[in-house]
Parts: C-alpha cells; sequence; structure tokens
C-alpha cells in the first residue's frame, strides 16, 4: 500500500522559506497549455484559448525554425480518436486562421478515417522571409552511374533526362567530367520551397539563379553531390564529414544493384550517425526480377546487425508524411524507387525533401562557432573563406578568432561582408552554411579545418586526442605508430597511434586509441565523430581530448 506522507512544512521550513532567494523574474513562468490539449481545443476555442493555441503554434514554429507538422482530431496525449466531419472542418478553419495571424501557411498533408471519425495532419510554414529560410543539408552518396547527377539535374531543373546523360550535363563543374561522365568534385545543388510547398526553380536559359531561388523560399535544400568512383572516395569522406550534412541520400542503380562504393558510403553515414534514406533509380529500364533482387538484398543490408535500421518502401504520399515526420531518429531509412526519365515517384521524393526537417539545433545566445571548408581569393573583395556555421550567430563586423594555425595560435579577424547562398545577409546563424570575406589576411594564412569562434569561446588546439574507435573494415591488423588519415568536420589530417588500449587491432575490435596529428594541431572538442581512412578502411572515434596546446 503507498505511504501517505505529510507534506506540511514544519514551523522551521516555513521560516527558512521566507529567507530563501527570491524567484529569478528573467525566465518568464511556463505557460499552462492543459485547458488547450484535447483534441476538440480547435473546434470552437473561446478568445482565451484562441490567444493559448496561438502562443503554442507560435512556440512550435520557434522550435521548428519557421515551421511545424500539426495534428488535427488527435489530443497532445497522442490518443488517435479523430473528430467528426464537422468538428474537423471547424477545427482545420481554427488552425487556418491561427497560421494566418501568425503570417503563416497551413497545407493539408494526409487525412484519416479512424473509429470515432477523422484526423489530419498539417503542415503550418511561416511565409517567405527574403532574407531567412530554412536550410536542410543532404549527401548524396553512391556507386558511380547510379544516377546521382542526373537526379539532382532533374529535380534542381525540372526536366527529365533522356537516359543517356542529359540532366547531368548542368552540373558538372569541370571540363574532365564534362568528358567523362563523372564527379570528381564535391558539389552543390539548391532546391527551394515556398510556404505552400511547391518547387520554387525556375532555371532561365539552363541555369539557376541561387539569389532569385532563395528570395522565394521558405526552405531550401542544399544538395552536396559527392563523387561516386572509388578513385574520389577521399573527397567523398571530405563532403560528409567537413559539410555536416543533415541527411544521406544513397542512390543505389536498379540494374547494378548494392555495388562498388554502396556499401562503403552506407557505412560512413552509419559511423557519422547521419540518417539514410534510400533512392533506387531506373527503375524504367529494370527487369522486375532483377529490381526485387536489388531491393530484398538492399532490406537484408539494412536490417542486417552492422545497420540495424527499419527499411520502409515509399508507394503513397501517407508513406512520406510517416517516413518524414519520424525520420529524425536514425532508425528508420525510407527506400524511394525512382525514374530519372519516366519521372515515376519523383512527387514522392520531392513531397519527402519538403518535409525534412534541420537536425543541428542551436541557439542563438550560444557563443559563434563557423568551421572553415573551403578558401578563395575574389579579386576586388580579398580573402573568402566558406564553411557551416554550428553555433550562435554571426553578424556583419564581428570580430572572430580564426585558427589555429600551425603553432596553435588564434587570431582575431573582422568579418567584412557575408553571403548566404550567393546571397548578400547581415547576419548567419546555426546550421546555415555561409561564406565571409574577412579583412586584412591573406588567403595562405587560412587552411580547411581552421575554425572562427566567439571570443567567449576562449579556443585552443590540440596536438594529441584520445578516442574510442570501431574499426569497421580493415584488411591486415592495427597497431602502434600505424597512421591514418584523420578526417573530423572539415578537419583532414595525418596522425599516428601512440598508444592503445589493446595490442593490435582487427576489423570489429573497439578500443581506446591515443591519436596524435602529424603536421599541426587542430581544434577539436569531446563528442565530435570522425572517421579515419586508410584504402577502405574506416574507424568512428569518439574523442576526448587529452592535451592542449599551452
Ligand atoms: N534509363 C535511366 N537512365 C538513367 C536514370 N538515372 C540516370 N540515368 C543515366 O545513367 C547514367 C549515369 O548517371 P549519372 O547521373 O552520371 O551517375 P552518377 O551516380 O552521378 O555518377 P558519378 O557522378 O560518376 O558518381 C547517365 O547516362 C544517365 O542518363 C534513370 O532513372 N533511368
Amino acid at each position: 500500500m503507498a505511504a501517505v506522507v505529510d507534506q506540511t512544512p514544519t514551523k522551521a521550513e516555513a521560516t527558512s522559506n521566507m529567507f530563501s532567494a527570491p524567484q529569478d523574474l528573467s525566465v518568464p513562468p511556463a505557460v499552462d497549455y492543459s485547458s488547450v490539449r484535447m483534441k476538440t481545443a480547435l473546434v470552437s476555442p473561446n478568445e482565451k484559448q484562441f490567444v493559448l493555441l496561438q502562443k503554442r503554434l507560435k512556440e512550435r514554429l520557434e522550435d521548428g525554425r519557421g515551421e511545424t507538422i500539426f495534428d488535427v482530431g488527435v489530443g497532445e496525449d497522442g490518443s488517435e480518436s479523430g473528430l467528426k466531419q464537422d468538428e474537423y472542418d471547424a477545427s482545420v478553419a481554427t488552425l487556418q486562421s491561427l497560421a494566418a495571424t501568425l503570417d503563416a501557411d497551413c497545407v493539408p498533408l494526409r487525412h484519416r478515417k479512424v473509429d470515432e471519425g477523422v484526423t489530419g495532419q498539417y503542415l503550418v510554414r511561416r511565409r517567405i522571409d527574403q532574407q531567412d529560410f530554412l536550410e536542410i543539408r543532404v549527401a548524396v552518396v553512391g556507386n558511380v552511374d547510379a544516377g546521382k547527377s542526373t537526379l539532382l539535374g532533374v529535380l534542381t531543373h525540372g526536366e527529365l533526362d533522356n537516359g543517356r546523360g542529359h540532366a547531368r550535363q548542368r552540373l558538372f563543374r569541370h571540363k574532365h567530367e564534362m568528358e567523362s561522365g563523372r564527379t570528381s568534385s564535391v558539389g552543390n545543388d539548391i532546391l527551394g520551397f515556398d510556404s505552400l510547398g511547391n518547387v520554387v526553380n525556375k532555371p532561365e536559359h539552363g541555369s539557376l539563379d541561387w539569389v532569385k531561388i532563395c528570395e522565394k523560399s521558405s526552405k531550401v535544400i542544399t544538395f552536396i553531390d559527392l563523387a561516386g568512383h572509388e578513385r574520389y572516395l577521399k573527397t567523398t569522406v571530405f563532403g560528409m564529414t567537413g559539410h555536416a550534412p543533415d541527411f544521406g541520400m544513397l542512390m543505389v542503380g536498379a540494374n547494378a544493384g548494392i555495388v562498388g562504393m554502396t556499401k562503403e558510403h552506407l557505412g560512413l553515414a552509419l559511423a557519422l550517425s547521419v540518417p539514410v534514406f534510400v533512392v533506387v533509380t531506373k527503375i524504367d529500364m529494370c527487369p522486375p526480377n532483377v529490381l526485387q533482387d536489388t531491393l530484398r538484398l538492399l532490406v537484408r543490408i539494412l536490417k542486417s546487425p552492422g545497420c540495424r535500421k527499419v527499411p520502409v518502401m515509399v508507394k503513397y504520399s501517407d508513406d512520406v508524411v510517416i517516413s518524414a515526420t519520424n525520420f529524425v531518429s536514425e532508425r528508420l531509412c525510407p527506400i524511394f524507387q525512382v525514374s530519372n526519365v519516366t519521372g515515376e515517384n519523383l512527387n514522392l521524393l520531392k513531397m519527402f525533401l519538403n518535409l525534412l526537417t534541420a537536425r543541428m539545433i542551436s541557439r542563438d545566445d550560444e557563443p559563434a562557432e563557423f568551421q572553415i571548408d573551403d578558401t578563395y581569393s575574389v579579386p576586388g573583395v580579398g580573402t573568402v573563406v566558406s564553411g557551416t556555421t554550428l553555433k550562435g550567430v554571426i553578424r556583419l563586423n564581428d570580430t572572430l578568432l580564426l585558427g589555429p594555425d600551425t603553432l596553435g595560435h588564434f587570431i582575431p579577424i573582422a568579418v567584412k561582408s557575408i553571403h548566404r547562398k550567393r546571397m548578400v545577409v547581415r547576419e548567419v546563424r546555426g546550421g546555415q552554411t555561409a561564406s565571409f570575406a574577412l579583412k586584412k589576411i591573406k588567403r595562405s594564412q587560412i587552411r580547411k579545418g581552421m575554425v572562427m569562434v566567439s571570443p567567449a569561446v576562449n579556443p585552443s588546439a590540440c596536438w594529441e586526442f584520445e578516442g574510442e574507435i570501431l574499426v569497421l573494415h580493415h584488411p591486415t591488423t592495427i597497431s602502434s605508430r600505424y597512421q591514418a588519415m584523420v578526417h573530423c568536420g572539415s578537419i583532414r589530417q595525418t596522425a599516428s597511434i601512440l598508444s592503445m588500449s589493446q595490442e593490435c587491432l582487427r576489423t570489429g575490435d573497439k578500443a581506446l586509441v591515443h591519436f596524435r596529428f602529424i603536421k599541426h594541431p587542430e581544434y577539436i572538442k569531446a563528442g565530435q565523430r570522425m572517421v579515419t581512412q586508410c584504402c577502405v578502411e574506416f574507424c568512428s572515434t569518439y574523442f576526448r581530448w587529452i592535451a592542449r596546446v599551452p
């Protein structure tokens, strides 16, 4: 039997409470939403409830960086009992007027008939703000000829392929890529969606104006197009670690199946904890039995103990909504089957991309951190760095600390101008990619892997670190003095193993390993994930730095 506890304060407690510290008035008291939690809350709210509902929706839009998926006919306890049709219609009308008061649009995603009536899901998304848009980065991986560049060409230019490389021509960046038909560098392509979920990309004379796309978009998907050929694996690994993707899109040619680099690319995403969805292409030219064999093998690999994913075949728009809303969990792996030539199922893929939510969470009041993944020298502008804002907000004319240099030092640097997707902006925040023009610094003084951080971070560089490593694949054994290429964020440098918790390591082994960079110290932090590479070997490491450069 449960014991009854007398909670009346004693005289001494009551006296001490009188002298306890006053409540922190800077923290607003939590709003009590209990009166608007039931499934009927939207049917005919009174004035007070309407204000509460508005506050609740505003909070959810802020948490979702301008968008949220709202359930109608479902109580906040998740019980899906549904509403009668007239109550449901009234609820939708309330949701629409709530959204309108917050300058947002409300788009139906799906309806369901349940025991007591109807339930539905609605996308509520803020209307366009010309300077701000939600940014999602998707790394595109898969074996050579899986159709990566073609799919990106089709999605971003809105024109189908001819099966002979027509669509990819628009995306190649180098002459040798045009000639060989192979991607060799890390490329970026963007796809913009407005507040109603429509694609805004409109190519003019075959090319896209990024500024116009961003101005018209509430959400912009940046595809990081990575090379499929083994020869460019180093570049692909850099793209996956250095460009901080939110998600990985693994492409598989239906007829070729799981070949070449497919498993390595999947392993790489797993090692970095990047949620993956699969796109099987070329279903127009693949005999049904071959397609079934490819899908069967794919599902077997995804379910295997090494992956432990839950594959979901996406066939209808309901599957899209269910998989997109549950996708942040790394376990789910949606699988799309598309044709870039006939366009089959591309609408489902576009709908899924429109519903993806950002994974990187950052608060504006945190000290700013920016990782550099490329440097340029622009005539008339000077030195420009590009990369990803990991935390906080960086504003025009801010002074940040740039480093570490080869001696591990950080130097103050002023931000002269900021571009976001080729658009001039006044500030960028966590989760957004950007490029900065910097004052009084030569390009040769900056390298990939350096960071720019707020002086409040008080950064220090490290030569040595300790990490837990898991050997995903290695042909022989790894022992002390072994050297491996370490990829961590945009850092790429060889490190040697000084000591290990085991004498030697083979495929599947886990150990605590002490590394030392061989060229210069780097800025790394506890908890970062890294990948080391030697031929086709990957180790997923959990950092714990042990040394600081004085
Ligand atoms: N029939 C058909 N052909 C396709 C489809 N998708 C791509 N192709 C063709 O497949 C070939 C290879 O496509 P790419 O887009 O270059 O492949 P990739 O994966 O980007 O290759 P890398 O850039 O070298 O990694 C091209 O000739 C495309 O026209 C499809 O869905 N159906």
